[in-house]
């Protein structure tokens, strides 16, 4: 039975290979960062107040001008065409079924116009920069030219981080089935045989680029570390700019120094974001970061927040702490593999069910009620007695 979106994620590990799930699942070196962002949610509390009016209940909101019922949006994750078959499409029909919105990666599976013929959907685009920036700058031409309504520039790869399942796994692209995988992937052929119908099996947006158009496996790290420029800077904001007349969204913004400078850049929002913990790791919680980027920010661009969201209550935090909205990504991809396109839709039903009974039993019907009066922090432990190796640290021994 699935009621919660740990139901989804037993169900999607069951019927994904080893090595997908892995890829969806993991985070960088230790994954400190990926069980951080889960741990930041649990450290706040709730400040519920009592007999207020909640019948009338509502968790619509705004973003960037586009009309959402609920405040979570489909995050980019590149390869979710693995996961299922036209994954991306799925996903994006699902965000349009559900008044949400998708954002299509990169380094999807199915191409920029696959999604957007299929996907009646508001669409975000979100971007690599290439160290070609021939094809950086036509994959903003192609974004533009489908109807994507804004560029979401994600600034946390300037390389690939150390993802040690992948790399454990021999994740490549196309997937290869080897001597150590063999028996995982002949359990899983449920998997391999809805796959048959799979556009292709590699990143649709270039598959004519470099090594891709020589047909061989490609290790992910591999390919995007040759072809994501490191050397991307804010006066790339200023050239971006200048190729993309919508709204700019930057992705990966950590402290409040930087969400200054995105808005002297003229950015329109800003997505507090550690990647989900797969790039730096030891990175905070997004909601440790979340009120200082909101303070700096005082109102001049809009906020979203994402990583390790998994309850409706985590959302409702979120925006009590002044985010406008929620961006997931794992928790979509197990919808996505739990059960296609129905799946991302039970996703955001059981999400949005959470809110509205949160909302209700917090005494805040509408998001406009919540702020941070709305939480408290979790009762910390006394402190235990600081170990002598640190006082020497102190400078106290
Ligand atoms: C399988 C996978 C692929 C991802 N690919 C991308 C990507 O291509 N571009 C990007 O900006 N973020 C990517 N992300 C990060 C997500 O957009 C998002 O920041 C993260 O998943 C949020 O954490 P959550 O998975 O706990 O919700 C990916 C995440 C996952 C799990
Ligand atoms: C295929 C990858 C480049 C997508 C990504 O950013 C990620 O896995 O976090």
């Amino acid at each position: 039975m699935i009621i919660n979106l740990e139901d989804l994620r037993q169900r999607a590990r069951r019927r994904l290979p080893r090595t997908i799930f892995d890829y969806v699942e993991g985070g960088a070196e230790d994954e400190y960062t990926v069980n951080a962002n889960r741990r930041g949610f649990e450290r706040y509390l709730f400040r519920a107040r009592t007999l207020v009016d909640v019948s009338a209940r509502d968790q619509s909101t705004t973003l960037l001008g586009e009309k959402l019922s609920t405040p979570i949006i489909l995050g980019p994750t590149g390869l979710a065409g693995l996961v299922a078959p036209w994954g991306e499409v799925l996903a994006a029909k699902a965000a349009a079924n559900r008044g949400s919105l998708f954002t299509l990666s990169t380094m999807s599976i199915c191409t920029i116009e696959e999604v957007a013929a299929a996907a009646p959907s508001p669409l975000w685009f979100q971007l690599y920069v290439w160290k070609d920036r021939g094809v950086t700058r036509s994959l903003v031409e192609r974004a533009r030219a489908a109807g994507y309504r804004a560029l979401c520039l994600t600034v946390d790869v300037q390389e690939m981080g150390n993802r040690e399942r992948d790399r454990r796994n021999g994740f490549t692209l196309p997937p290869r089935v080897t001597f150590t995988n063999l028996l995982d992937v002949f359990r899983h052929l449920g998997w391999v045989l809805r796959m048959s119908s799979s556009p292709r099996a590699t990143f649709g947006n270039f598959i004519e680029t470099g090594d891709l158009a020589k047909k061989d496996a490609v290790s992910v790290a591999g390919f995007t570390n040759k072809q994501f420029d490191p050397s991307v800077s804010w006066k790339d904001i200023e050239w971006l700019r200048s190729i993309w007349s919508g709204p700019l969204v930057l992705k990966g913004i950590t402290c409040a120094e930087d969400a200054r400078l995105a808005v002297e850049h003229g950015v329109q929002a800003i997505i507090v974001s550690n990647h989900g913990g797969r790039q730096l790791d030891f990175l905070p919680a997004g909601t440790d970061v979340l009120p200082e980027v909101v303070d700096a920010v005082q109102g001049r661009a809009e906020v979203v927040l994402d990583g390790g969201i998994r309850r409706g209550s985590d959302v409702v935090k979120a925006i009590a702490l002044g985010a406008r909205a929620c961006m997931i990504g794992r928790p979509f991809l197990y919808g996505l593999a739990a059960d296609g396109q129905a799946g991302v839709e039970l996703t955001l039903d059981i999400l949005s069910k959470e809110i509205d009974r949160t909302l209700a039993l917090l005494g805040r019907p509408r998001l406009a009620d919540l702020d941070r009066s709305a939480l408290r922090m979790e009762p910390q432990p006394a402190a235990e007695p600081r170990a002598p190796a640190l006082r020497v640290l102190d400078g106290a021994a």
